[in-house]
């Protein structure tokens, strides 16, 4: 159960108040997420999220609004911050910095056709065009740096094959992407996996959950929505849901050169990157609630399949 701060009907509704957005009517708690405490808010006009951040840099949350505000603007499908009668849209509750949204449609893909992924593909393209323009700032928390300092914590966990490949893989990053210029830069979503999508059967309702957004290669952003929406279970690429997405994206953003180039270390740079940071979770750094973590396992597999299979071909771009 993700609600690590309870709140009462009586609480939600004179915090309301400070909104236009109608009147009470309920409130419920939201099982999934692991981070924040989330709220589904129903009053007399409409459908509403209500998050507390739990953890994390609070001093990181207004890079977040703008971030969504901007892309809201934009008319991207992302849940833009309600701001109150005031014009503020970041708030205090149970000492908790809260934010509210409005509730969009749709479920989360388990396992995505081939017209969703066209739609993630489409709508990601879309996202990076105008997230070139953004002017916030705030450096990619998971690059390459993080990998470097973070991949020693938990070298002694791992069996002597698992260490030696951790250790070559970041060597090769570093080699790799020293060969090249800067790639295209903008916001990214930082985590677009598929539980943070919402489908209305093929229709994309919505991208959530922008806390791990930041600013930095947008080939970052594409490579892990691949990993996540185009593997096999056996953690190699699934070619109808990897050319959909790709085909789709870049239509709206084809990849450059040095993109292209720098395409197989992506995609394994990012598999390592969840690796990581789910054996940092299990082993070196737990949560204080008892859900079950994330497995790292899988992302082992899908950097093994990476490294013996390379990336399949990029789609060709459309003229
Ligand atoms: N704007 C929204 N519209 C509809 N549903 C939402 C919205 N925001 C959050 N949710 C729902 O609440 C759940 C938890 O939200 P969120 O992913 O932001 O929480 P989290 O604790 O950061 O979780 P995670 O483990 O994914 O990091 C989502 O899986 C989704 O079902
Ligand atoms: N999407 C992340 C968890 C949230 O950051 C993972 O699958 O490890």
């Amino acid at each position: 159960m993700a609600v690590f701060t309870p709140l009462s009907d009586a609480q939600v509704a004179a915090f309301l108040e400070k909104f236009d957005v109608g009147s009470f009517v309920s409130l419920k708690g939201v099982a999934n997420g692991t981070e924040n405490s989330t709220f589904f808010v129903t009053t007399d006009r409409r459908e509403l999220v209500l998050t507390l951040f739990e953890q994390g840099e609070h001093a990181e949350l207004p890079f977040f609004v703008e971030l969504l505000d901007y892309l809201d603007e934009h008319r991207l499908p992302v849940p833009g911050t309600i701001h109150d009668r005031e014009g503020i849209a970041l708030h205090s509750l149970e000492g908790k910095p809260a934010l509210l949204f409005p509730r969009l449609p749709g479920r989360h893909p388990q396992a995505p056709n081939l017209a969703q992924c066209h739609a993630l593909g489409d709508t990601l393209g879309r996202l990076h065009v105008v997230s070139k323009r953004f002017p916030g700032h705030r450096p990619n928390p998971r690059d390459l740096n993080w990998l470097h300092v973070m991949h020693h914590k938990v070298l002694s966990y791992l069996s002597p094959a698992d260490q030696t490949l951790m250790k070559d893989e970041v060597d090769d990053f570093e080699s790799a992407f020293s060969q090249h210029d800067e790639l295209p830069q903008g916001a990214l979503h930082g985590d677009l996996f598929r539980d943070n999508t919402l489908f209305e059967g093929d229709q994309l309702g919505g991208i959530i959950d922008f806390y791990n957004g930041c600013t930095g290669d947008l080939l970052f952003d594409l490579a892990i929505v691949i990993n996540d929406w185009a593997s096999n279970d056996d953690g190699t690429l699934n070619a109808e849901r990897y050319s959909a997405l790709l085909s789709a994206y870049q239509a709206r953003r084809p990849l450059t050169e040095d993109e292209r180039e720098l395409w197989p270390t992506m995609l394994r740079m990012t598999a390592l990157r969840y690796w990581l940071s789910r054996l940092l979770v299990v082993y070196v750094d737990p949560p204080a609630h008892d859900l079950t973590p994330h497995d790292p396992e899988r992302f082992r597999t899908i950097l093994n399949a990476r490294i013996a299979h390379g990336a399949l071909p990029l789609p060709e771009v459309s003229a």
